[in-house]
């Protein structure tokens, strides 16, 4: 039995600003006594536009966000898994931006990433108009499963992949304990289905979800739904950050769960999901 502890704040265009508030959030998770902190998506910085976003985008080892998370870390002795943008370019002219989420260890290493898969593009009627994928590249690996020592074995998706139930499959078939949706969801699609679909996911792949979001006015244009979550394999909420979705510049938040490993296992031998792959094809 271990606590993890998720993180959600408004990040803004400020690298420095946004890793202020994560200081704050870290040296309050590594106090709880929480093996792992879990940070949204995006939490490096959320532009205000494609160009802006491709600007403020450096190399990760230059970073001075991730350089600073990796110190924390370092000094906490807190492992943190953090979504954050990648360039993809070398010498490319249609510059790209990869979206991915890093898992820094407690030594301050970057020891496994992932980038996202499902880019969101939509053009919805009264908002939200977004087109990811004009500035980001997709990624086109399902990430390889991890042991987090003492927690459980996780596997990294982000925001959007969370409407593909076939990847949270995937990972569950490689072995996944605990699934990650770190998030910027917008508040009218939150609204409608986060809840929904993160206590489907647990359901359906019997493990931990765990989805740190981002939350409140990010700048002009956009808006973010919070409501950051840990789910059971039972599909219980057993962390939840319950911000008022009228407050546009909430204060950073955390929230902690326990992960039972024996409910895990009791979850899934109570109820085994063999699959009819006799039936339909095996996603
Ligand atoms: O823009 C950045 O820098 C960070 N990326 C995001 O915020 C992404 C792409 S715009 N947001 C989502 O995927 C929201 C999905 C969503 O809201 C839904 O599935 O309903």
């Amino acid at each position: 039995m271990s606590l993890i502890a998720i993180g959600q704040l408004t990040s803004t265009s400020s690298l420095s600003h946004n890793l202020t508030q994560c200081r704050l959030l870290i040296s309050k998770a590594a106090s709880l006594g929480a093996k792992a902190l879990f940070l949204p998506e995006a939490t490096d910085y959320i532009a205000s536009s494609p160009s802006e976003s491709l600007s403020l985008c450096t190399p990760t080892n230059k970073s001075e966000f991730v350089t600073g998370l990796r110190l924390e870390a370092q000094k906490h002795k807190l492992p943190i898994h953090v979504g954050i943008h990648e360039p993809s370019w070398t010498d490319d002219p249609k510059k790209k931006i990869r979206n991915t989420v890093i898992w820094i260890d407690e030594n301050g290493h970057i020891v496994h990433t992932y980038q996202k898969v499902h880019l969101f593009d939509v053009d919805i009627a009264g908002g939200p108009v977004l087109k990811e994928s004009e500035v980001v590249e997709a990624g086109d690996k399902v990430q390889e499963v991890w042991e987090l020592e003492g927690v459980g074995r996780v596997g990294s998706l982000i925001c959007f992949d969370l409407r593909f139930p076939e990847i949270s499959l995937a990972l569950r078939r490689k072995g996944a304990e605990i699934i990650t949706y770190p998030s910027a969801f917008t508040v009218p699609t939150g609204k409608a289905h986060w809840e929904m679909l993160l206590r489907a996911r647990a359901i359906e792949t019997q493990s931990y979800v765990v989805a740190a979001a981002q939350v409140g006015r990010h700048n002009e244009k956009r808006v973010s739904y919070g409501h950051s979550m840990i789910v059971d394999p039972w599909g219980r909420i057993v962390a939840e950050i319950k911000n008022n979705d009228e407050e546009e510049h909430p204060e950073p938040e955390l929230a902690t769960a326990v992960i039972d490993r024996e409910l895990l296992a009791k979850v899934r031998r109570e109820m085994p999901l063999n699959r009819r792959t006799d039936v339909y094809p095996e996603v």
